[in-house]
């Protein structure tokens, strides 16, 4: 490629004259389509910031120039220009790099995001630290408009917008979360984007307003509260304005000329400023274009075609989910769906589509979406809140303040709890567990199986009252366990294979594991006994000290970080009764890779397990 082929840092980057930079962007576009079409990854975000990162890197001075990437999953194109073009074959992938900024993998990563609406507190802190430092460059937010959407960028805005705190945030605005924007941020920003009303008339009205003879007392206050109400229906961006931002936009965020031009006027603006930059997401690849909900993660594809190499016939657990709660709520009117800007991935695609106004998307902010169901509920109706495990920690204090104290009938949906793999640290869900178990009046379920999936559901929607949380992992599961049709009864679990040398209790995923884990160990003439628990919380006690009562050792196995784990309570409860050795994941953050290569690297693959059972044995 003609121009991208001789950059590996910003500088080289800056040697090119500005009529070369949209054919170095047409290179970088194509390059991207070509890599992530082979290791999968973020792809519509990253198409559609391909100029507006470009025009950065020339304005900036980076890495002196600071720039933070709200959630991270557009960052290709800031990796591509700042040296790790040729590790994009290693995208998300173990010891490869990862589809987020991480200050360890480069200087020109200056803070690890992952999470939305993140980056505009960040920078405030950097720029803070450069003031009382007295130093001087740029510090840059790129934030999207559905980050915007979530309570912690506004919250950053307020505290920006007093200050005189010189800060650059561009809103990337292309109208898209995951799916379609959604909120009355949206509406406004749609509004401002599109009403030729503002662009035509904004300057003139300016000039007016501008020119107006200075007058004095009770006139000059009138004039300057009717230039403020004229400005406040003509100027676009008031809503920052009036937060104490300078705004600038909207802007072309593939013009590169524009773009330019923007940077060159932001760069001399004192205090914080936002600049609202319009892209489209999925730009320059027809099939993310037409469908950029479609293409925002995607795994291997056909670029000819857009279809996925591995097409998976199975049914996630996701699926599974949504499909149960159609039924659920076709039986009771009383059924809503949260989704927090989540909608296709936690599987209520079909059930927004069946009830419509029985779904509601927050946006991307979870706090709001869990006291939103704490009210529902308050009032009757019976709210599904479905969340990723690591969104949900966004949530922590709503569940235990406005859900658990209160004792509400709220349900947690939680999905992709344990190692989801290749979104790495940010991303595992592995510290839902022991913040849920902990808090008094919740109910927490792990089914094993999609059985135990579809009856939990309808056990937590129908049969039991107060807050309770079902978590189950991302992916798909294509078999059984056995005793699985057994009647959900509260606290209590089911032994799954009867043994009489060790038990082997578990929850969710991991009882599949400890099934695989009996195999190995009768081949080895080990007679385990599989306690599937079920619940988590409250715990079968009785159960487990009847089968160690037999085996007299016990092993609990259980895919989360050690501290606060249910593994460590059953330690707790049974160690006055049996020898008892706990497999969890490390003390520490677990990075990308595939989720088999993350158990075998943590020893909580079935063979690993069977090996520590062994010695745990004396065998
Ligand atoms: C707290 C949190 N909730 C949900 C997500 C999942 N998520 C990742 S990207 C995204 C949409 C982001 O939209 P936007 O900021 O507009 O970026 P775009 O993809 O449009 O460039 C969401 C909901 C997340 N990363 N963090
Ligand atoms: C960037 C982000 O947070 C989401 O796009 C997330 O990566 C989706 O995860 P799944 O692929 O498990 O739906
Ligand atoms: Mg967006």
């Amino acid at each position: 490629m003609k121009f991208l082929d001789k950059i590996n840092s910003p500088l080289e980057l800056k040697q090119l004259k500005t009529s070369e930079l949209p054919i170095l962007a047409n290179e970088i576009r194509e390059y991207i389509i070509q890599s992530v079409s082979k290791t999968g990854g973020h792809l519509a975000s990253n198409l559609g910031v391909v100029e507006l990162t470009v025009a950065m890197h020339y304005s900036l001075n980076t890495p002196e120039d600071k720039i933070i990437w709200d959630v991270g999953h557009q960052s290709y194109v800031h990796k591509i220009l700042t040296g790790r073009k040729n590790e994009m074959s290693t995208l998300r992938q173990l010891k490869g790099l990862s589809g987020f900024p991480k200050r360890a993998e480069s200087i020109y990563d200056c803070f690890d995001t992952g999470h939305s609406s993140t980056s505009i507190s960040a920078a405030m802190g950097m720029a803070r630290a450069r003031d009382l430092k007295k130093e001087n460059y740029e510090i840059v937010a790129v934030i999207g408009d559905g980050a915007l959407t979530g309570g912690m960028a506004f919250e950053a805005l307020n505290d920006a917008g007093r200050s005189n705190t010189k800060l650059i945030i561009i809103l990337n605005d292309n109208e898209m979360s995951i799916s379609k924007n959604v909120g009355g941020l949206s509406k406004y920003l749609s509004k401002v984007r599109t009403d030729t009303r503002y662009l035509s008339t904004k300057k003139d009205v300016e000039k007016i307003l501008n020119n107006m003879p200075v007058a004095g007392g009770k006139v000059k206050a009138f004039l300057k509260r009717a230039k403020d109400a004229v400005k406040q229906m003509v100027v676009p961006g008031m809503l920052f304005e009036e937060l104490g931002l300078t705004y600038m936009g909207p802007i072309d965020g593939h013009n590169i000329d524009d773009l330019l031009e923007a940077f060159k006027t932001a760069k001399n603006i004192e205090g914080p400023l936002i600049m609202h930059v319009v892209t489209k997401k999925g730009k320059g690849y027809k099939f993310a274009e037409q469908r950029p909900n479609e293409y925002h993660g995607v795994s291997a594809f056909d670029i000819e075609t857009g279809k996925n190499i591995k097409e998976s016939t199975v049914a996630s657990y996701s699926d599974v989910f949504g499909k149960k709660l159609c039924e659920i709520a076709e039986n009771n009117n009383n059924v809503v769906a949260i989704t927090a800007a989540m909608t296709d991935g936690t599987g209520l695609t079909n059930f927004a589509r069946k009830f419509p106004k029985r779904i509601f998307d927050a946006g991307i902010a979870e706090q709001h979406a869990v006291t939103m169901a704490a009210g529902l509920a308050a009032n009757g109706i019976v709210p599904v809140v479905a969340l990723y495990s690591s969104f949900l920690q966004r949530a922590y204090d709503q569940v235990i303040h406005d859900v658990a104290i209160q004792n509400l009938h709220v349900v947690l949906a939680v999905d992709r709890a344990g190692l989801v793999g290749n979104d790495g640290e940010t991303h595992q869900g592995v510290f839902d567990e022991s913040f849920l178990i902990q808090i008094p009046n919740m109910t927490v379920m792990c089914p094993a199986d999609y059985r135990e999936l579809e009856s939990m559901l309808e056990y937590a929607v129908n049969e039991i009252d107060g807050p309770v949380a079902i978590r189950y992992p991302r992916g798909s599961l294509k078999e059984y366990v056995s005793g699985s049709y057994k009647k959900i009864e509260k606290g209590k679990g089911i032994v799954a294979e009867e043994g009489s040398d060790v038990t082997i209790a578990a929850s969710g995923k991991m009882v599949v594991t400890a099934l695989h884990v009996r195999e190995i160990l009768k081949e080895q003439d080990i007679d385990a006994e599989v306690v599937n628990l079920r619940f988590i919380k409250p715990l079968d006690d009785n159960l487990l000290l009847k089968s160690v009562m037999k085996t007299k050792k016990a092993v609990v196995i259980d895919e989360a970080v050690p501290w606060g784990s249910f593994a460590l309570s059953i330690k707790a409860a049974l160690q006055d009764h049996a020898d008892v050795l706990i497999k969890t994941l490390p003390d520490e953050f677990i990075r990308h890779g595939t989720v088999e290569e993350l158990l075998k690297e943590n020893n909580m693959d079935p063979e690993s397990i069977a090996y520590d059972i062994k010695k745990f044995l004396g065998r």
